[in-house]
Formats: C-alpha cells, sequence, structure tokens
C-alpha cells in the first residue's frame, strides 16, 4: 500500500491522478533544518524526515511518500507567511521576477529512503500595492509557500513558468510516478 505523509488537501488530490489507493498518515514534525543542509536541499531534506517518521511508526512494509516545497528567491527560503505582513513582504520580493519553485520528495520502504528534488521557475508580473493588498484579502496565501497559489487567483500574478506546473502545487506527479514504477515496480 502506499501512505502519504501529509496533511495537504493538494497533495492527496494530485496523488490520486498516480492511484486512488491510499493512505493518509500526516507527518507532525519538527521543520527545523540543521544549518549545515543546503538552502536549496531543505526540501528535500524535510521531505526525508516526515517519510522516515512516518515509516518507522508502523509503516515499514509500505510505500511511504512525504514531500516538502519551498520558495527561493534572493539567497531566502520562503515557507507559509506567519501574518498579514509577512504574506505583503514576500509578494512584494516576487513581484516582476522569477523565483524558484523545489518540491523535495522521498519514499521510504523497508527503511530504505529515495528522494529527489524537482525545480519549477515561476515568474511574476509586477505586482502593484493594490493588487497585493487584494490578492492577500482572498485569504489564499496564509497555507501556502511563498505566500501563493498557483491554483487558485494567485494564477493572476503569474506570468511565466517553466517546468511541472504540479511540483508548484506541491508533489511532482509525472516525476514521482516514474519513479514508483521504476523502483518498487508498482502498477
Ligand atoms: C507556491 C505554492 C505552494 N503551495 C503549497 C504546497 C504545500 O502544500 C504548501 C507548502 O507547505 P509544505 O510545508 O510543503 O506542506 P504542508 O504543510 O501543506 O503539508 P504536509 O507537510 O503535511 O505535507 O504550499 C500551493 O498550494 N500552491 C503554490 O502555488
Amino acid at each position: 500500500m502506499i501512505v502519504l505523509a501529509s496533511a495537504s488537501p493538494r497533495r492527496k488530490e494530485l496523488l490520486s491522478f498516480i492511484t486512488t489507493d491510499f493512505k493518509i498518515v500526516p507527518a507532525d514534525i519538527d521543520e527545523t533544518v540543521e544549518n549545515n543542509v543546503p538552502l536549496e536541499k531543505r526540501p528535500e531534506y524535510l521531505a526525508v524526515k516526515k517519510a522516515l517518521y512516518i515509516s518507522k511508526n508502523g509503516y515499514e512494509k509500505d510505500i511511504v511518500i512525504g514531500c516538502d516545497t519551498g520558495v527561493f528567491v534572493d539567497g531566502k527560503m520562503l515557507g507559509k507567511p506567519k501574518n498579514r505582513e509577512d504574506a505583503e513582504n514576500m509578494l512584494k520580493l516576487l513581484s516582476g521576477r522569477q523565483h524558484k519553485v523545489i518540491t523535495g520528495c522521498c519514499t521510504v520502504k523497508n527503511g530504505v529512503a529515495k528522494s529527489f528534488s524537482n525545480v519549477t521557475l515561476v515568474e511574476f508580473f509586477e505586482l502593484s500595492d493594490s493588487e497585493i493588498e487584494e490578492y492577500i484579502a482572498t485569504g489564499e496565501p496564509f497555507d501556502k509557500a511563498g505566500a501563493y497559489g498557483i491554483q487558485g487567483k494567485g494564477s493572476l500574478l503569474v506570468k511565466k513558468i517553466d517546468g511541472d506546473y504540479f511540483n508548484v502545487v506541491g508533489l511532482p506527479v509525472s516525476e514521482l510516478n516514474r519513479i514508483l514504477k521504476k523502483e518498487y515496480s508498482y502498477e
């Protein structure tokens, strides 16, 4: 069986493109990362941590999948905004330029972990202060890395993307599907 170590409704929906035969067991882990982990490796590091945590808690024989998404710009990683002001600062930082969205993904079975990072480049239009304010008022930024959701009204902020769209939403489905087939002969 496949176990998705995630509380994200988006990851649940995306995994169902691969299979509907899976169980959800969210991994409520401490998301602090040691300083020696390179910035852009942080999502993958946390994905491994989430998947191993669930695997070790009664799902050793299953294929456990963990994921984590971060937005990278100016040598910084943007997670979920803590409040309105945080969301505003993130959106101002992303305005008029390109950033990277990296989703780390990990599969674990019988104590063996395999992981990868998928990178999508996203370019935003120049955003006016009122546009940022209106977008924050939708409430959409608050549970999302980088304070936007490309799958919702956040789509209106996006000029261009290069890479897997679903990776931005939180699960690189096509790469994951290929890994499940290749590494676990999953049908
Ligand atoms: C950039 C971007 C992020 N996101 C989401 C994907 C992730 O769910 C979220 C980043 O938070 P994560 O910490 O990666 O995941 P999560 O807390 O939602 O779920 P869990 O740890 O239980 O697996 O931001 C979008 O939905 N759309 C977007 O365009």
